[in-house]
């Protein structure tokens, strides 16, 4: 991990700039994929799994013979974990679930708003180094919660032509509808435009690598929309000498061991806390099997030491975190502060392995410093929010004249009318 003695303000950006390959380096590559799946169809999506997974598919669709294989092979114990998990999401996305709205704005103007669930959905679910099984549980649970109709669930095969046994569990636990073998960008491709095989979707939800995320922006130009761009995962940690080093640096290791383009970074005041969870990592990632994915993208990861509470605030608000745990004795000044997150932890005992399986919270979000703008997964993301009025005769005579006057000012003759036409018969 690389040390950062209180960098200057103007090199924040630079010190805070992700690994990522941005949507400039990957366009060409997606824009060439989309097109291919859009007139040759499943042979182009046949072709792209063949050289991106390294597996020729007979077919890609999962059938409920291969469902239910699979479902054995997944341990009783595993299950009842997995069952757990899903409970605790479950009861925090229900709890999520809001009234309808409604307001009498003018005696007889009577409006609300009501949610509907997105009918056709797609998820994403990521398999590339490991098949992510959890993700179908954070996905799955809150469209169906929703009320989704179609939830179509898309993950690549591994070289063998198979898709994890916990995907397939999780996915038949959840209600998912239908199950293709098909990943990366060429996935994104078939649920934006649909094939013989994939379905078109109206929305696309799940985590991915930069390929993924890239290819997940880009379809928004075709229509479809996108829960946010959820890439390679970050953790921010800020830690004072209260903090227990070897607890942060487990944390820290944790979502530095999901890919070589993750980004993990400690923030403290204190210099002797960073140089301990230094010599914590370089003990811990020894024992780690994906240690040599951890030690890529601890190169691209650093404690940065600051002068005081506020300017670390300051720092990590810039940074926008997808991750942000708070390890400090003055947790509140943090808690009450951050603005740009996608998910907060506090505490020692809280760590961010948490939220990614079983508290409850949802551990699709936003990465990139796009927390500044967008919200990690939630029920709310699988409906819309539709309004709906009604107007009584009280209520045309009493907001009529003002429809008409500010219809006429824009020039809209005709808007008008529809107002004056009926206010003549409530004379
Ligand atoms: N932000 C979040 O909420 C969140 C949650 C979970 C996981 N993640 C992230 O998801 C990612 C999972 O990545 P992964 O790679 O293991 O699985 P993945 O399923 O996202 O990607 C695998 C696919 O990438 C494609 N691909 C690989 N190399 C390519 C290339 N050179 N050109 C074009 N396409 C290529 C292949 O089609 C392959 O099927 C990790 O970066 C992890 O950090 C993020
Ligand atoms: N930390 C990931 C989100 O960035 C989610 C995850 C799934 N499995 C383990 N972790
Ligand atoms: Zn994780």
């Amino acid at each position: 991990m690389q040390i950062i003695d209180n960098p200057n303000k103007e090199n924040w950006s630079e010190v805070l700039k992700r690994p990522t390959q941005t949507v400039k380096d990957i366009e060409a590559t997606v824009n060439q994929i989309f097109e291919e799946v859009l007139t040759e169809g499943d042979v182009a999506i046949k072709n792209y799994t063949a050289r991106f997974d390294g597996v020729d598919l007979v077919s890609n669709i999962v059938s409920n013979d291969e469902l239910q294989e699979a479902i054995a092979k997944v341990p009783a114990k595993l299950q009842e974990a997995i069952k757990l998990a899903k409970s605790n999401i479950e009861a925090f996305h229900k709890a999520q679930k809001t009234t309808r709205v409604e307001v009498q704005t003018t005696n007889g103007v009577a409006c609300w708003q009501e949610k509907r669930a997105i009918e056709k959905v797609g998820l994403y679910i990521p398999g590339g180094t490991a098949p992510l099984f959890s993700t179908v549980l954070m996905l799955a649970v809150p469209a169906q919660i929703a009320g989704c109709k179609e939830i179509v669930l898309c993950s690549p095969p591994s070289k063998n032509g198979s898709l994890a046994p916990e995907i397939l569990f999780a996915a038949q636990l959840c209600g998912v509808t239908k199950i293709i073998k098909v990943g990366g960008i060429q996935a994104i491709a078939g649920l934006t435009f649909g094939t013989a095989t994939i379905p078109q979707v109206y929305k696309i939800f799940g985590p991915g690598n930069q390929y993924v995320t890239v290819a997940k922006q880009l379809a928004t130009k075709h229509g479809v929309a996108i829960d946010m761009p959820a890439g390679p995962s970050e953790l921010l940690v800020v830690a004072d000498n209260t903090a227990n080093p070897a607890y942060i640096a487990s944390d820290l290791l944790s979502q530095a061991e999901h890919g070589i383009d993750s980004q993990v970074i400690l923030v403290s005041t204190s210099k002797s806390l960073i140089n301990e969870v230094s010599e914590a990592i370089e003990e811990q990632i020894q024992a780690l099997p994906r240690q040599a994915i951890a030690e890529k993208a601890m190169a691209n990861s650093k404690g940065i030491l600051v002068k005081d509470d506020a300017t670390a605030l300051e720092l990590i608000n810039e940074y926008g975190p997808e991750h942000f745990i708070v390890c400090v004795e003055n947790e509140a000044f943090y808690v009450d502060g951050i603005r740009n997150a996608g998910s907060v932890f506090i505490g020692d005992f809280t760590p961010e392995s948490a939220g990614d399986y079983a508290s409850g919270t949802n551990h699709t979000l936003p990465t990139n410093g796009f927390s500044k703008a967008y919200s990690g997964v939630n029920l709310d993301s699988f409906s819309k929010s539709m309004t709906f009025q009604k107007i009584s005769r009280e209520g045309l005579l009493n907001i009529g004249e003002t429809i008409e006057l500010m219809a006429e000012a824009e020039g809209l003759q005709a808007h008008k009318n529809a107002v004056s036409i009926r206010l003549k018969d409530l004379q």
